[in-house]
């Protein structure tokens, strides 16, 4: 199973996505920001570093949501 986090950034009853880009796997399609997780990274690490990464930002994270599986 592929281990996976993404942040949701709400404001002003608003909430970001992203899209990914054309030259990624499931190009175009929408997303909470986010990545895979490296192994011997906690899911906090994994997604401060990606959403540095991705939108060079550094997050405090607040709390975290439930954990859900799909196919
Ligand atoms: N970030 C993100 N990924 C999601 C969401 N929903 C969902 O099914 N995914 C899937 C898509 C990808 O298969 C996987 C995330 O992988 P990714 O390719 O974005 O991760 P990464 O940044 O570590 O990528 P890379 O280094 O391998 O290029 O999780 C979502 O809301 N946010």
């Amino acid at each position: 199973m592929l281990q996976v986090t993404c942040g949701m950034f709400e404001k002003n009853k608003k909430v970001l996505i992203c899209q990914r880009s054309a030259k990624m796997k499931h190009p175009m399609k929408w997303e909470f920001p986010g990545g895979k997780i490296e192994p011997e990274e906690s899911k906090e690490d994994c997604l401060q570093r990606e959403i540095k990464e991705e939108l060079g930002m550094i997050i405090t994270i607040d709390r975290a949501l439930n954990p859900v599986e799909h196919q």
